[in-house]
Order: C-alpha cells, then structure tokens, then sequence
C-alpha cells in the first residue's frame, strides 16, 4: 500500500482505512476500503480498481448492490458496486482481460478533502506500469475524483502521456440495488438504438417507451440521453452521465454460472452502466485527455 497514506487519512477524521473483511467478511487480510462517513452521505470505496461499493445518502437506502458472494481478493475484480471498465469495455479481440485492468489494479490516493457544503472528496490516480504496458501500450494517468454526499459523482480523467493516439472504451459498470428486477422500470432509452450483444450478429434495434428487464438482458444503447430513472418499490435511482452509451445487463438464471453473484440473487440488483463503448467508443491523441462523470442519486 501507498507509504503517506495514513498521513493523508489522519487530517480528515470522516475517513477510515478498513479491510473489506471486516466490513463485509471473507478471507483475512481481504482487501483495503476507504470507509467515508459524511453529514450528507456514506460511502466505501476498494483501493483496488478504485471500486464504490457502497453509497447511502443520510437518511436514505443503500444505492448500490454488492453481491453476498462477492470475494475480495487481489487481482480480482470484485463483483458489485461500480467497477471502471477501462481502458476497453467488454471482450478484448486479442483475449486480454475482460473489461480492462483498471479494475484489477492498485489505486493510490492522491487527495481527500472536506468542501464547503460538507461533502467528502477522495481522488485515487493509476498511472502505466510494465504490467499495464504489456496490455495497453500507453503511459498514462487514470484519475477518478469521488463527492460524497447527498449524491455520488463520480468524475474520471483518462490522461494519455504517450506519443501515441490511444484506442479507448470505458464504463462505469453500475450494479444498483433494487427489491426486485422483474418490477423496474428504466425511463431514459426511449427511442435510442441498442445492440443486442445476446443475439447472433449483434442485432440492432430502437427502444420504444421504458424498459422492464423480464429475462437475461445484455444490451448497449447508443447516443443516449444524460439522464436514465430507475423507478422501483423503493423509491427512485436517478443517473446522469455526460457519457453518450449506455449498458444494460441482468445475468437472470446464468447467475448460477457466477459463482459471485450466487444462483437466486439476481433479482436483487440491475446493471445500468454508463459510459463510451462500440460506436462511441474513441482514440483519445497522443498527449490528450479524456474526461466523463457521471452522478447517482435517489
Ligand atoms: O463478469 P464480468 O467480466 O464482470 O462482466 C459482467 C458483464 O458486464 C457487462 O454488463 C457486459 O455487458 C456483460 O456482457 C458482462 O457479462
């Protein structure tokens, strides 16, 4: 782990560096989580792929769903919370890591802070290693900048420092709790192209009016609007993104192939991810930056 990180942790007492052992059990010594507990809102956050695994506005619900079977160990991505996906989402065509490595990799903290209305920011950076290199021929800086507090934003920055342009694909890989996934309704899509990734060919079509998840679903929308509503029989989750696709994914029965979502536990939770992938995929220029957010609240 990073040498001044207890430093960094002591001025800011709302910060506390755990294991995911004792926060959520499993092998000792798991994994190390930043628990983060402000006036507005709570949250837990795994050095390791700078992965959210838990976000609850004061007063509020648990917004994120973190499998019962998830399992902490390192160089695994955890199953649950927001994993990045990144620097490519989904299968790679050479059979490199599924999804990337940023979500497998160790994070470092580079800053927290209180602002002024209360909320609770922590920026963890990942910068190329010969490992990294080896996958995506890149140097660069990931940076993502975590506020707390009655909302959650997320708000990442992809630096390329090579002198190359740099193929990319991103998203932030949601996993939002809800009672009951048969019984959701996602407004937001109405009228944009997804591709079925299910279907021979990848088929294409248009959504017309909210989508009801009522079997295995794996869809990617298109050039979508900022904002999608996830309305259940608790309440609401709202996302807005100025990222342009959006995944939707429930495993439905093949939950019992992942052993980490566990046979049974996949009505407790749908993927609703937003991010830049197939046709808003992008190469971001030797020198560049790339820079998406994306923001959850109830
Ligand atoms: O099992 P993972 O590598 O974490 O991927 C989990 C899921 O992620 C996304 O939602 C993809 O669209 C799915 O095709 C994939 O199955």
């Amino acid at each position: 782990m990073q040498a001044n990180l207890a430093t960094l942790l002591a001025t800011i007492p709302e910060i506390s560096l755990c294991s995911s052992a004792d926060l959520y059990g499993g092998e000792e010594p798991g994994l190390p989580v930043l628990k983060i507990q402000g006036a507005s809102g709570s949250a837990a956050v795994a050095l390791q792929g700078a992965h959210l695994l838990s976000f609850i506005p004061a007063g509020g619900r648990e917004l994120l769903w973190l499998s019962p079977k998830a399992v902490f160990a390192a160089d695994k991505a955890i199953r649950g919370g927001i994993p990045l996906c990144m620097p490519w989402f989904g299968r790679h065509p050479e059979g490199l890591p599924a999804h990337g490595f940023a979500r497998s990799s160790n994070w470092d903290v580079s800053e927290v802070e209180i602002l002024g209305n209360g909320d609770i920011k922590v920026v963890l950076v990942l910068h190329d290693t010969a490992a990294t290199q080896a996958l995506w021929p890149h140097a660069f800086v990931f940076r993502l900048a975590l506020t707390v507090g009655r909302e959650l934003t997320l708000a990442l920055s992809v630096e390329n420092l090579s002198d190359q342009p740099a193929p990319f694909s991103q998203a932030f890989h949601s996993y939002l709790a809800v009672p009951d996934v048969t019984e959701i309704a996602i407004s937001g899509l109405d009228g944009c192209t997804y591709v079925n990734t299910l279907l021979e060919g990848h088929p294409r079509k248009v959504q017309e009016g909210d989508l009801h998840v009522q079997s295995l679903t794996d869809r990617v929308y298109l050039n979508v609007p900022a904002k999608q509503v996830i309305s259940h029989g608790s309440g609401q989750t709202h996302i807005v993104s100025d990222t342009h696709s959006a995944i939707v994914w429930n495993p439905w029965e093949d939950a019992a192939k992942l052993a980490d979502v566990g046979q049974g536990n996949y009505p407790g939770f749908v993927c609703v991810e937003r991010g830049d992938v197939l046709d808003n995929a992008l190469t971001i220029a030797a020198g560049g930056v790339y820079r998406a957010s994306m923001t959850l609240s109830e």
